[in-house]
């Protein structure tokens, strides 16, 4: 084994059961080792107020108090995590779902009050890279949900796609890793117009004249962050076409 891909899939193609399918189809036509980190903002939101629990957002994070905490993890780790591996092994794929807290692959830090108190929020600091090594080469297809822990007994609400820049930042010590960041648009877009190539210096201009907007700037940002980390190849691309390769907005690093 000497490469893996790191792809992550978004709450809005969770929350339908088509899309879910169509894309965890084309994922098992991905040959090689992968990992798949799955989000579900949009599912938890739904769910907890369903209980009464409003779902409370700032800057594209979730403020997670001990009630919002109790939902996520009942959501990411149990119905949204569960639902996808069995779907995965009903695909051929060996899948096992994870939060950080198994085997303690990934540990976090509850994110400081100030100057906003996010709650139950985590900060990776640690991937265990050598457990997703193993898994990996035992064939097993690893299922992170995006969840945390601080190692005292607490369960942390970590954003998805930070949980797949972090994994692929990490893993590209030892391997040529790719991060695929899927979603329901074809990638980043100048209104009906696919960007197909992003530096950092048209991220700058995107950003300010408005083009980018909310959750796509820490998307951006976590693309970047796991480039300069090493990862060889990052992209955010449409769910249909996670195998397609270069497809949609590809990375550069100048
Ligand atoms: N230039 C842009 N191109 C595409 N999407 C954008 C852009 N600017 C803002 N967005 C918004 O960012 C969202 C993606 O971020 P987010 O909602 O966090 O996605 P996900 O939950 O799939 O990770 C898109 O659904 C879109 O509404
Ligand atoms: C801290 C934080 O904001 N966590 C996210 C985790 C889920 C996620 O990232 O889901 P999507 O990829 O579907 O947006 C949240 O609770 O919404």
């Amino acid at each position: 084994m000497n490469s893996i891909k790191v792809i992550k899939v978004g709450g809005k193609v969770i929350d339908d059961d088509q899309k879910l399918d169509t894309f965890l189809e084309a994922f098992m036509s991905i040959t090689g080792p992968k990992v798949l980190v799955h989000g579900g903002g949009s599912v938890a939101s739904v769910l907890g107020e369903r209980l009464g629990i409003k779902p409370n957002l700032m800057d594209g994070r979730r403020i997670t108090d001990a009630e919002t905490l109790e939902v996520i993890t009942m959501v990411y780790g149990g119905l949204v995590n569960k639902k996808i591996v069995a779907k995965l092994q009903s695909l051929g794929g060996n899948a096992l779902g994870l939060s950080g807290a198994d085997l303690n692959i990934i540990s976090a830090k509850k994110r400081d009050p100030e100057p906003i108190d996010f709650g139950w929020v985590g900060d990776v600091e640690q991937v265990n890279s050598q457990w997703f090594l193993k898994l990996l080469g035992e064939g097993v297809i690893p299922v992170l949900a995006p969840l945390t822990h601080d190692g005292s007994g607490h369960m942390l609400n970590t954003n998805a796609d930070t949980i797949a820049s972090s994994v692929a930042s990490a893993l590209s010590s030892d391997l040529e890793t790719e991060l695929i960041l899927c979603f329901e648009q074809a990638g980043v877009m100048n209104g009906e117009k696919l960007i197909t190539e992003m530096n950092l210096l048209l991220y700058r201009h995107l950003k300010g004249t408005g083009i980018v907007t909310d959750g796509m700037i820490p998307k951006i940002e976590v693309g970047f962050q796991a480039l300069k980390n090493g990862a060889k190849k990052v992209s955010i691309r449409h769910y249909e076409d996670v195998a397609k390769p270069d497809s949609g907005t590809v990375f550069i690093s100048n």
